[in-house]
């Protein structure tokens, strides 16, 4: 499928953004108290654009709180009318759906286990056609940017022009010290395949605990991420759902004054000037790394004549261990990162062993 899609800048569906956008409010929203208490004070701070309240909550196991339901759209109205904050919740069926646009609220988002099914995100897309509505979609559990891509376009093909991608993370295969693992690898293949789509990156489901949370929101600014969702709760203490990730109003406030937003060009000719010329040392480098590359690639295509003519194999398992080693202590000298130098020789000799076992088979 085609890949150039109009998509809606932010600020088309939210016109007095003047900040990155900044998307806060309760995991799960528990009783109109919390759920007022905690727009009241998110909205005295105005690098909130957006309240979230989740009301129908995809629990992992069942018995643990799965949301108040439809009574929650009610809390959500009284959110907007009283501090006029735009409100949004999260949509997992097409019953969900139906209820949201009903309440009127003004964004919806899709969490990661629907995103992972397409069967899913279809019957959200069909409930959405004619809407208008944005809508924010979070990455499925797996690193698999295809999959959001798809859910992307369904959305997309439903007559929705106001999309954002939500980077919440991955699900671990190992233990890591995250709950989700970020994976920034997956993030920036969906910028170039999608420049135009907004991206924003959910530090809360990341981190899984209040302790990462800054050094993950500042990351995403690095990275040039488009805003945050940030969970925030009256008493984290006593929520009923992800407690240790969900920060106060005050204390959000605080991580907020700490964070550094950075931009995509500086708008200073002097930087400019500076960039240009580092960029052109790196095209130089570069341009001699690739002819290095070509050298290197030619001598082993001639090995792999000299193999095939003495019928010796293609791999050469104690020379490959050793050159590896010897990279990766040369690498360290040079104070280069351990994996990158890994990884570089990983795919060098894959391929020369690819080139000389079609020399073998082919000529
Ligand atoms: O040393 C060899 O035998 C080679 O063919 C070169 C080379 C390499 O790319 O460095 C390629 C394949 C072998 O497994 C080991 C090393």
């Amino acid at each position: 499928m085609k890949t150039t899609f109009e998509i809606n800048p932010i600020k088309e569906w939210l016109p007095n953004l003047n900040n990155p956008l900044l998307i806060s409010g309760p995991c799960s929203l528990e009783t109109e108290q919390q759920t007022l208490e905690t727009a009241r004070l998110l909205a005295k701070d105005p690098r909130v654009f957006v309240y979230r309240g989740g009301i129908w909550k995809p629990r992992t196991r069942p018995g643990s709180f799965e949301g108040v339901g439809s009574i929650g759209l009610k809390w959500l109205q009284m959110v907007k009318k009283e501090t006029g904050l735009p409100v949004g919740t999260e949509v997992a069926n097409a019953h969900h759906t139906e209820e949201a646009l009903k309440a009127d609220l003004d964004v919806l988002w899709i969490g990661a286990r629907s995103t992972a099914s397409p069967f899913v995100v279809q019957e959200i897309a069909d409930v959405l056609k004619g809407s208008n509505k944005p809508v924010l979609i979070k990455n499925p559990v797996n690193p698999d940017v295809q999959l959001w891509m798809g859910a992307i376009e369904r959305v997309y093909q439903a007559g929705i022009k106001s999309i954002v991608a939500i980077h919440r993370g991955f699900t671990p295969f190992r233990e890591t010290k995250y709950r989700n693992y970020p994976n920034w690898k997956t993030v920036i293949e969906l910028r170039r395949l999608l420049p135009n789509l907004p991206i924003i990156c959910d530090p809360s489901h990341i981190a899984g605990k209040r302790e990462y949370l800054f050094e993950i929101a500042q990351k995403s600014f690095d990275m040039g991420m488009d805003g945050l969702m940030l969970e925030s709760h009256i008493d984290p203490s006593c929520a009923l759902s992800d407690a240790s990730q969900q920060l106060t109003p005050a204390d959000l406030g605080k991580l907020l004054d700490r964070l550094v937003i950075r931009h995509q060009d500086a708008n200073n000719p002097d930087f400019e000037n500076r960039l240009d010329m580092l960029r052109s040392r790196i095209d130089t480098l570069d341009a001699e790394l690739l002819e290095m590359l070509s050298s290197r690639v030619a001598i082993v295509k001639q090995i792999g004549q000299y193999k095939k003519h003495n019928n010796v194999t293609a791999l050469q398992i104690n020379r490959w261990s050793q050159l590896m080693d010897n990279r990766v202590k040369l690498g360290k000298k040079l104070d280069l990162n351990e994996s990158l130098v890994k990884t570089l020789f990983q795919l060098i000799h894959e391929d020369s062993v690819r080139l000389q076992t079609d020399i073998m088979d082919t000529e």
